[in-house]
């Protein structure tokens, strides 16, 4: 499903309009009737209820005085509440409709509002702010907000909360916590992405009549199994593992060992032929989290992390490698540098850098100028501080516009990038796709490792890295999902989720 910007809906109301000749009051009038028939399919009745709808003077609130119309139709005590009555020619037409119905349509004030404190509302519908929301609330505006947040009424959004912007899902200085969103067309990127996402509560999205021939171009999509190519599962009878690739990981120092287990483990359960792992010695004594079938290469260490000397020993594996997986557990260090800049001189094998790796990255000329004209594919794998690193700004704004931040390191380095967070993203710097599966239960180190054992497993199987990376943040997130069906958010692990890759991929096939 497509997920647009307030931009992008503008120009599809724009063309719906001028182009194709729909006029504007016919799409406001089809999404107010939208949003209340939602309402009427919620409640048995409406005659006995207390309604509220309080408008904006912008077309959200148009929509806001269709809603309010049709509900006066229904039930008796239904009151309007404007800000303003200076709105646009398009909602005046309803706004006119609605006084000559002698609909009861109120001007809001402090005063006002302080007398609203004492009536109870069952049903609010807010209609205050959509995607023309430009700037912090304040003043009045909060002050209602703040009202209907504490009212107890059941509370529709009208296409988005106001307060939430559509666009980064940031909160604008307060937002309406709705118990139901109703938006239009295809959901905005507010009402997916967090924060603005908990306060939307379930969102609707409703069909409010413009043709689908005129809804193009559109490049941020949520990730459905539908966008996934499984084709590459199927097995032929007469294979061999060398038909399922082989990976080659450089991860793991004498702190963090199980990063190199849980990055093996993953891409050796999730189908490959052959995992070689690239480690200091001293993670060998970690033999119990390693899968028996991990073939390792005991890389010479200072200190417990791999050395530079003691890697290039193992150069002549590099050609039998069809991905190459680094930077787990690996710390960040001269050593890790001079060992990236060695594979990026050297050898042409698709690569997934993750960890330490980007950790290097973020700090060191010459990995991100070797990086950005390496030829093979590569997929960058950070979280946000790791993305705020690398684009050496603060984490808060990769926050504020994840997919921006996540097109930004693509582009620069001409890789996929997969910005992980409660809504991975995954982008070639054009494309996007929002990943909305998993769960809080994944929120524990050692998640990222096993993501990226993922991707090197579906890149080493001949997914291209694009696909890989989508099907691997797809299976990673669905396991954990799938997990909760019989543990808990607290009792997940991230090994948890190797595990259960096998009833993850069973389900995928299955559709
Ligand atoms: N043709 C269309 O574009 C359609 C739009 N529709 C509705 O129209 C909405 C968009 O309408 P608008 O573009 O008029 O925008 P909005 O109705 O979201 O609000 C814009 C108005 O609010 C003011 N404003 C913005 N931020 C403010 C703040 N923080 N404090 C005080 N005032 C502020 C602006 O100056 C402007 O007057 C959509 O969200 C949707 O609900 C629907 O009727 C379907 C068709
Ligand atoms: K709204």
């Amino acid at each position: 499903m497509f997920v647009l910007t307030s931009s992008q809906m503008r120009e599809i109301d724009r063309k719906a309009s001028q182009e194709i000749g729909i006029p504007e009051v016919v799409l406001m009038e089809n999404a107010g009737f939208c949003v209340f028939e939602e309402i009427k399919r919620d409640f048995e009745t409406l005659d006995d209820k207390n309604i509220a709808v309080f408008c904006g003077k912008g077309n959200n609130g148009g929509d806001g005085f269709v809603v309010a119309r049709y509900l006066a139709q229904v039930c008796p005590n239904v009151k309007v509440f404007l800000f303003d009555d200076n709105v646009t020619l398009t909602s005046k037409v309803f706004l006119d409709i609605l006084k000559k119905l002698e609909v009861d349509i109120n001007i809001l004030s402090e005063e006002l509002l302080s007398s609203l404190r004492a009536q109870r509302f069952d049903i609010i519908v807010d209609a205050i702010f959509g995607i023309g929301l430009s700037k912090d609330i304040d003043g009045l505006y909060k002050k209602v907000i703040e009202y209907i947040n504490g009212s107890g009424a059941y509370v529709y959004s009208v296409d988005i909360p106001s307060g939430v912007c559509s666009d980064s899902a940031q909160i604008k200085g307060c937002a309406v916590r709705a118990s139901k969103t109703v938006t239009f067309v295809y959901p905005k990127v507010g009402h997916i992405l967090y924060p603005g996402s908990y306060y939307c509560g379930k969102v609707i999205v409703k069909d409010i009549g413009i043709p689908e021939k005129i809804i193009k171009d559109i490049k941020v999509k949520i990730l459905t199994a539908e966008d996934l190519d499984i084709s590459k599962f199927y097995r032929y009878p007469d294979s061999h593992k060398g038909d399922y690739g082989k990976v080659g990981i450089v991860a793991g120092s004498k702190y963090y060992p199980g990063a190199a287990a849980l990055c093996s483990n993953a891409a050796l359960q999730s189908g490959c032929g052959l995992c070689y792992l690239l480690t200091p010695k001293e993670v060998l004594y970690f033999q119990n989290f390693r899968r028996p079938e991990i073939i390792v290469l005991p890389v010479e260490s200072k200190e417990g992390i791999v050395s530079f000397d003691g890697f290039v020993k193992f150069d002549e594996y590099f050609a039998k490698f069809d991905v190459l997986g680094f930077g787990c557990g690996l710390t960040k260090n001269k050593e890790v540098e001079k060992i990236l800049i060695h594979i990026l001189e050297n050898f042409q094998i698709p690569i997934v850098i993750d960890a330490d790796g980007l950790n290097v990255l973020a700090s060191s000329r010459d990995v991100r100028e070797l990086l950005a004209s390496y030829k093979s594919q590569k997929v960058l794998t950070p979280h946000y501080m790791e993305a705020a690193r690398v684009l050496d700004v603060d984490v808060k704004d990769v926050a504020k516009s994840p997919i921006d931040a996540a097109k930004k390191i693509a582009s620069e380095f001409r890789a996929i990038c997969v910005l992980k967070g409660s809504r991975t993203i995954i982008t070639d710097g054009d494309e996007v796709f929002i990943n909305i599966l998993g769960n809080p239960g994944m929120a524990k180190g050692g998640s990222g490792d096993v993501l990226t054992g993922i991707i090197l497993s579906m890149i080493a199987q001949g997914y291209s890295a694009f696909e890989a990376a989508k099907l691997a943040v797809y299976l990673h997130s669905l396991s954990a999902d799938i997990l909760l069906e019989k543990k808990t958010m607290q009792t997940i692990l991230p090994s948890d989720i190797i595990d259960g890759l096998d009833s993850t991929i069973k389900r995928l096939i299955k559709g």
